[in-house]
């Protein structure tokens, strides 16, 4: 067995997935999923990548749910249930979509060299790389990704962002401010869906509200059944908004302990609540354990983008949301990446920590 320290290991968690993946003749140890670290595998959780499509996944009509009583019970059906709806109709043209795939692509399709410029450090969690690792047991994800700060301006560090291609910069600050309407209304939607007042989820993001982005790239594996894009988890966000890839389907919701597989919908976003929303709507809004399988042919491409409070901002589950029968189930809490990571990594929910 490899320590951290040797220089195997040293060298193989230098690399990227994609370095690993072009010069696989064996797969690394590293990266072969054990299934009992796997949160969701003290479940029955069937094991299956069929593909078990809708009503499991409900397709929502953003542009009505300011006027539809039936779209928003909808909407709130889908996130007390599986945590997850396909959002169609939500103002951004398909043709944005688009750019915002071709900014991801050009990227991971520059040289290793131009990817290295923007290379994480070992300890942070911002810049190119692959999965952040924490202890000498955790298996590794198929998958690199380029996470950034997108929101509040003032909050990015440019000097991870790729300089190419060019129009990288001006493409993601728009989608940043696109994405950041499209939280608005459903924030406000999910709020009046509980009858409550309709701002008040906006009002504990603050007013510097965050985004990040993550850029995911998945190789192709020939051991497919051997490994993870993403190991299960729950996101640390409010809600997350996913542009799924165009054609390769792979993200998996954990819904009544079986594996749904998310169908790709055209031209509509993945949103799923995270975390902190299943902690402000005090747990009637479902926060879905997810994962992501890999196959053996196709690569696959998709950003999410976590839309949450502002940074160091402590929330907590609405007031209007606690009585007697309903009593609080969440504490005050502050949910900063470092606490999400380091229970994330142990295979632990985060959201797990802060239950009364
Ligand atoms: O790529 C996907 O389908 C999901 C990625 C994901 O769950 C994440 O980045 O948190
Ligand atoms: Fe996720």
């Amino acid at each position: 067995m490899m320590s951290a320290t040797s220089p195997e290991n040293y060298d193989l968690l230098n690399k990227q997935v994609q370095e690993v993946a072009a010069d696989c003749h064996q797969l690394p140890e590293r990266y072969i999923r054990k299934e009992d670290e796997e949160y969701g595998s003290h479940t029955n959780a069937v094991e299956s990548s069929s593909t078990i499509t809708s009503p499991e996944v409900p397709v929502i009509d953003v542009s009505l749910l300011n006027s539809s009583p039936l779209e928003l019970a909808k909407l709130k059906f889908a996130v007390g249930s599986c945590g997850c709806f396909q959002a169609i109709n939500h103002g951004i043209e398909g043709s944005f979509l688009e750019k915002v795939r071709e900014i991801s692509r050009l990227f991971f399709r520059s040289s290793v060299e131009e990817k290295k410029k923007c290379l994480r450090a070992d300890d942070d969690i911002e810049g190119y790389g692959n999965d952040m690792v924490l202890s000498d047991q955790q298996t590794i994800d198929w998958n690199d990704r380029l996470y950034l700060t997108a929101l509040p301006k003032h909050q990015q560090r440019l000097q991870f962002w790729p300089q190419n291609p060019s129009h990288f910069r001006e493409v993601l600050d728009e989608y940043s401010s696109k994405i950041e309407l499209i939280n608005e209304v459903v924030l406000k939607a999910l709020a009046r869906s509980l009858n409550l007042e309709e701002n008040c989820f906006l009002n504990q993001y603050g007013t510097n509200s965050s985004m990040s982005a993550r850029f995911n790239y998945y190789p192709p594996c020939e051991w497919p059944d051997k490994v993870l894009g993403v190991k299960p988890h729950a996101d640390g966000s409010a809600i997350t908004v996913l542009l799924q890839d165009k054609e390769v389907e792979g993200l998996q919701i954990l819904k009544d302990d079986q594996w749904v597989g998310v169908p790709i919908v055209r031209d509509a976003l993945t949103i799923n609540v995270g975390d902190q929303m299943e902690i402000m709507s005090n747990g009637i809004f479902k926060s879905p354990v997810h994962r992501v399988l890999i196959n053996s042919e196709n690569e696959r491409m998709t950003v999410a983008m976590f839309c949450m409070p502002q940074t160091e901002k402590d929330i907590g589950p609405e007031d209007d949301l606690i009585s007697d029968e309903t009593p609080r189930l969440y504490k005050n809490v502050t949910f900063t990446l470092d606490f999400f990571f380091k229970n994330y990594q142990q295979g632990r929910r985060a959201i797990d920590a802060c239950k009364i």
